[in-house]
């Protein structure tokens, strides 16, 4: 079988999104001892995995460097960074907000920079990764970029960099957005009378089991939708609120807006 992993990763940084990364790859056969972690607390981040608080002196040929920081410590990484990086060095960016030609300016000297916007699910392969690459990428570079990300669950190329903010509100933040809905169901039903624990249980499997049958089934969402709800019966009742003057979809509008809004402060530097 190919190899699909780089020779060496380098992560720098690796809390919430990219430790979910490295923990799917490494669940799928990375081998540990090809990663090597730079993070400033130093802690443990998994058996084999070499974790350090300074840069290495160089970087092998054949580095997949993964940066998983905060966009706005970019500066102060390519600081020390940008001189380990050469045509050999692959770039892997999962910054929020920040554009392909930040990154090349920072690492000019850089091989392939790849933009990826993960989500959190990737850890157990359920994860959503947009993904766009220089125009000059090499279909090698796009190819082995396809194999890493292939174990973390859908991976979708955009072929728009323009787009990137809005796939980030989408997918990059969606999470977000339904574990506070499946929040608000529970306190909903909760609100008119049932025992919160019982609520939390039924609300989540409630949504876990729809998403599964989402995903499996040949008809649409809005399809399904109409298949719970009996004429005259009681779901429509409910839909009815969730519909009226398109509510849910507004709010659901204006929620990705706010947060792509704030992917294009981010790329002017705010
Ligand atoms: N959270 C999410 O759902 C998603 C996040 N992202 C992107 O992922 C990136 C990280 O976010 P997230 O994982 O949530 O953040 P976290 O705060 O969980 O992780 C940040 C990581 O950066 C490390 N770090 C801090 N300072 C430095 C430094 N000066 N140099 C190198 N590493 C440093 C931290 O080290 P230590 O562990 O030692 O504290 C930590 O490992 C962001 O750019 C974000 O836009 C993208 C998609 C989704
Ligand atoms: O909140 C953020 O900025 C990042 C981007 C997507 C999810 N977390």
């Amino acid at each position: 079988m190919n190899d699909i992993w780089p020779k060496k990763l380098f992560l720098v940084g690796c809390g919430n999104m990219a430790g979910q990364m490295l923990t799917r790859w490494l669940a799928c056969g990375l081998d540990p001892a090809r990663v090597t972690v730079l993070r400033p607390s130093g802690r443990a981040v998994a058996d084999g995995v070499q974790v350090v608080t300074a840069y290495p002196a160089s970087l092998a040929p054949g580095t997949t460097v993964l940066l998983g920081m905060k966009p706005y410590q970019l500066g102060d990484v390519a600081t020390a960074l940008a001189p380990l990086c050469g045509e050999g060095t692959t770039l892997l960016s999962i910054l929020a907000g920040t554009p392909l030609a930040d990154l090349r300016r920072q690492f000019p000297k850089a091989g392939p920079i790849v933009r990826a916007m993960p989500n959190l699910p990737v850890g157990l392969g359920q994860g959503v990764t947009a993904l766009h690459a220089e125009a000059a990428s090499s279909e090698a570079a796009r190819t082995a970029i396809d194999a890493l990300i292939a174990p973390l669950g859908l991976a979708e190329w955009i072929a728009d960099e323009g787009q990137f903010n809005e796939v980030t509100a989408l997918s990059g933040c969606g999470p977000a957005f339904l574990f506070r809905f499946i929040d608000a169901l529970a306190r909903a039903g909760e609100a008119i009378g049932l025992p919160a624990d019982q609520a939390a249980r039924m609300a989540l499997a409630t949504v876990h089991g729809s998403a599964n049958m989402a995903a499996q089934a040949s008809d649409s969402p809005a399809v399904l939708a109409d298949r719970v709800a009996s004429p005259g019966g009681m779901t429509r009742e409910g839909l009815n609120i969730l519909d009226a003057d398109d509510r849910l979809l507004k709010l659901l509008t204006d929620t990705l807006c706010a947060a792509r809004d704030r992917g294009e402060e981010m790329a002017q530097g705010g």
